[in-house]
This record gives structure tokens, sequence and C-alpha cells, in this order.
């Protein structure tokens, strides 16, 4: 059923200006009874303009949406992706010891594990030594090459995870620029290199083409004969890793009921297996199979997932905040931004409902992101003093990894925490007269330097604080994030496991290239377009 966002709206319009701090003022509690906790993680969304009211009126759209139904829908293998008619299952991944998935009648669980099995066996036997190189030694380096999701999930928990990183480097080449490529081979060693092409359909023409030049690089060294021993693949489509030369012996493969951008908790994270080990690499998903429980048994307020979505669309749905950002306080959740918005905009970026009807509200929101403190010295401005309001979703760590540093963990907590603080509470004209007053200002300039520093505050966060950035807390962070994306899906009404939205720009590419190479006219092409071609040929 359509959700209807009518009652949220009259709730905001009849709150519109009250401070949030007002809500703390009237409620001593607030805090605590606007957070939930999570095994451990615990998430803040006191420092919102929701109130009591306005939770229960947002609780209501989870059943008018059917949540509960669907939610069971995804665990249980139903066809919920029914644009492309498949289930959705990237937590049986993680299902380490749940029971049977059913999918077209067939407990997928047992091939889940079969894989894993064989994927530990490599990542270990490469990790000791005892798969070795062309010329018999020990790979030193491993370079994934894949795009979108064969590419953000692993790049990002291998940076998250670098203090657990005891194996062979890894390195990530997703860009069609032939920079990419170029950049990351030119440092290494082709004699200690294993290439893994990561790429659900085998077809994606960056990185098919990224893994032909790793190929030609490879071929140089070590001969043609060698290639079989330096190259592994993760993909759906055996019978095209089977084409490109590659053993049969190195394919780990999965189901098309893994999303690109869900499929970090397979084989697509082989490349962060073998950073981190096949016994770390299952914290991170015993991670996510804890948020899994945590999702379906947890009663709404208390549902970590449920709760950010909820706070997601108050945000964007109802208050029309059209962008959310995304600030870790941890500089190795550098790409986390990057991830979150392949994971949320590829998602939830949708025009039509299910049943293919134009959605009456806005889709999900423009994501983005940088870590902390480096944004403040960069877009926290407009954050703060901007005429839009950006609603921050703030993530930090009671520990860091560096225990001889920890007067600098402070510093960044304490910077965390004052963000969030300044959005919201904000400094008043009266304040920021008085500040520029013993500042020896007087008069029309008194007012006039006043008001630029004045801050609106008044400006939603929410936090997201946990222990330490360990591979379980990192597998609960992005099972979090995936789960918050359903839930806004099924509130939204769309499907966000498709993504037709990337096709056109794809067909139209393969239809430039013959045209910029000048094997083909621009018939049909806007003036625009043909200006750019013209300017941009490189045999012209
Ligand atoms: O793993 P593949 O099949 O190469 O696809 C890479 C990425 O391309 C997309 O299909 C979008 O173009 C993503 O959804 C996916 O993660």
């Amino acid at each position: 059923m359509t959700v209807d966002f009518a009652a949220l709206k009259s709730l905001r319009s009849a709150s519109a200006d009250r401070h949030i701090l007002d809500l703390f003022a009237e409620d001593s509690d607030r805090a605590s009874r606007f957070s939930a906790m999570a095994d451990g993680l615990l998430f803040d969304y006191s420092k919102t303009n929701i109130d009591e009211a306005t939770r229960t009126a947002l609780f209501d759209l989870l059943d008018v949406a059917g949540v509960p139904e669907k939610r069971e829908a995804m665990f249980s293998g139903e066809k919920i992706n029914d644009t492309e008619g498949r289930a959705v299952l990237h937590t049986a991944l993680r299902n380490l010891d749940g029971g049977p998935v059913m999918v077209d009648g067939k407990d997928v669980i047992p091939g889940v594990r079969h894989t894993l099995a064989r994927m530990d066996d490599f990542a270990d036997r490469v990790r000791r030594g005892t798969i070795t190189s062309y010329s018999g030694v020990p790979f030193e380096n491993v370079v994934n090459i894949g795009i979108g999701g064969s590419d953000l999930g692993p790049v990002m928990a291998y940076e998250a995870l670098k203090p657990y990183a005891d194996g062979p480097h890894c390195h990530f080449v997703s860009n069609v620029d032939g920079a990419h490529v170029h950049d990351v081979l030119s440092g290494l060693n082709p004699q200690t290199t294993l290439v893994i092409v990561a790429s659900k359909t085998f077809t994606t023409i960056e990185t098919m083409t990224n893994a032909q030049t790793a190929r030609d690089w490879l071929v140089k060294a070590v001969g043609e004969e060698g290639i079989s021993k330096h190259f592994a693949a993760l993909s759906t489509a055996k019978d095209k890793t089977a084409a490109f030369g590659i053993d049969p012996d190195l394919v780990f493969g999965f189901e098309d009921w893994v999303g690109g951008r869900y499929s970090v908790w397979g084989p697509i994270g082989l490349s962060l297996m073998l950073a981190i080990g096949p016994q770390r690499f299952a914290e991170f998903l015993r991670g996510g199979q804890a948020m899994d429980t945590h999702f379906r048994t947890a009663e709404w307020q208390d549902n970590l997932p449920v709760l950010l979505a909820l706070v997601g669309v108050w945000h964007n749905q109802v208050c029309g905040y059209a962008t959310r950002a995304v600030l870790p306080y941890e500089q190795r959740l550098l790409r986390l931004p990057a991830y979150l918005q392949q994971l949320e905009m590829e998602s939830n970026g949708k025009r039509v409902a299910m049943d293919g009807r134009a959605l009456p509200f806005d889709s999900g929101p423009v994501v983005w992101g940088e870590p902390g403190t480096n944004g403040q010295h960069a877009f926290y401005q407009l954050i703060h003093q901007g005429t839009r309001v950006i609603p921050c979703e703030f993530m930090v760590g009671r520990f860091g990894h560096e225990p001889g540093l920890a007067h600098q963990h402070e510093l960044l907590v304490s910077n965390c925490l004052a963000q969030s603080e300044a959005l919201l509470r904000g400094r008043s004209l009266a304040e920021a007269t008085e500040i520029m007053r013993k500042k020896g200002f007087e008069g029309a300039e008194l007012k006039r330097q006043a008001q630029h520093r004045v801050f609106p505050g008044n400006r939603p966060s929410t936090t997201l604080a946990y222990e330490k950035l360990t591979p379980f807390v990192l597998g609960q962070i992005v099972a979090l994030y995936e789960h918050r994306v359903f839930v806004e899906g099924v509130i939204l009404g769309i499907n966000s496991y498709d993504q037709w939205g990337v096709e056109l720009g794809k067909e139209l590419a393969l239809a430039l290239q013959p045209v910029l190479a000048g094997e083909a006219d621009g018939a049909g092409k806007d003036g625009s377009t043909l200006q750019l071609v013209d300017y941009l040929k490189m045999n012209g």
C-alpha cells in the first residue's frame, strides 16, 4: 500500500519553528529515549526535531508499507527484486549458522558455505605462501579489478580494516581511465602479483578492459603459460570466466540473488579476506549476521536499521532536505561515503513505484561526505551557515587502534561531538554581538560583523557510536546501512534492488566510441555532443 506523508507533514508544519533544544528542555531523558543500542552500537537521534508524536507517526508507516512482511520475504528468499525476477539474499552470505534458505525450492546455504570454505582455503594458502606465483614465489600483492559494487565494498572494507591486514598488500583498479590501471601496475612486480577480476556479470566494459590490460602486463613477465597462476575471478558468469582463460579452480562464483552493491560478503570480498585472513573475514560476516538478527527481532523503538530509515524519511520526504552527509570521524572509513553513495543512491534513486506509477514523493536522498576532521576544513562552513539544511550522520569510535596516540583520538572525538553540538546549539545574534563587542567593534560595524558570526543552529544530526572499528563492528555498520536502505525502499514502495538507471549511459558510450574513433558518423546526435566529439577525438 502506498504510504501517505500527510500526517507527518502536518506534524512538521506544527513544529517547524520549534528548536530541538526545547525538546531537550522538556524532557530530561530525551537523549536516552531517542537512542537505541544493538550489540554495542549506539545510535543517538535525539538531536533531530523528532518528538514522541512524530515518532509514532513514523512507526505507523512501517505497518502501512508492510515492512514486517517484506522483511521476512527478503530473508526467506522470495523474489522481491521483481523487475529482474530475483531473490535478494546477501544475508545468506553471512548466515554462518542459521537454517536453510530456499530459492526455487532449493536450499542455497550449502552452496554459500561451500564457496566460503573454498575462499578460506585459497586465502589461507596464498597467505601462507603455499599457493605461489608461476615462478614459485609467494604473492606479495593482490590487484582487485572491478567497479561499482565489485570495487567499492572491498576497497572500503580493506581501508577500514588496515590494522588487521597482515596478508598481501591489496590494490584496487576500477576506472576505465588508463591512468588508474597504469598507476597501480607500474608500482608492482608482476612476478609476485595476483590479479583478481571481480565482476558479477563479467561483461562490465571497464573491468574487462582493465583485466585485459593487466593480462597483457602479466604475459610480458610470465608468458602465456604463467597466466593461469596469476588470475582469479569472482563472478556469477562461469562460462565467461572460462572464455577469459581463468582456471576454474580459481573462480569463486555466486548467484544472481546477490546484488553488486550487496556483494562484499561473498566472493567479491576475497581481496579483503586475503588481506585480513579467513578468521577475521568471518568476524566481519558475524557482525553482519548480528545486525540481521537484530533487524529481524528488535522492536521498532530499538531497531537500528528501522530508526535510521525513519530518520531518513523524516528528513528527506517530510522535511524536504534533499541531501544527507555521512561524516565518519574515523580516517579509515574514508571510502565509506562513496560506498554508501552506491548502496543508497543506486538502490533508492528510483522514479517509479513497484507498480510502474510515478512516485508521488521524492526518491532517496543525495548521500555525500568525507571523514572528519578533514571535512570541517572544507564543506562544514555550508553545513553550519549555508541556507540549506543538511542532516548529518556522524560516526565515531570510542577507541582508535593507536594506543600511543590516544591524545589524538580524544581530539578526534571532541571534534565530532563539538560539531553536532554546534549544529544543535548554534550561536545567536546576541552572543555573536557580545563576542564582537569584546573585540572592540561598535555601532553599525558591530552589527554587520556580528551577523557574519551567527550560526542558526537547530540543525539535525545523528551519531552512531561504537567501541572500536573491528571487523565485527564494520560488519554491523555495513549491514545496518543495507537494512536501512531496505526499509526506506519499502516505505517509498520502490524496488531497491535493480539499477536500470545506469543502462542508458552505458549504451550511449558504446555507440559513441566508434564516432570518436572516426568509424561512424554522429547522425542523430545533438549539436553539443557533436561539438565535443569534434574537439575530443584523438585522430582528427
Ligand atoms: O560486478 P559487475 O557485473 O561488473 O558490475 C559492476 C557494477 O555495475 C553496476 O551494475 C552498475 O553499472 C553495479 O550495480 C555493479 O556493482
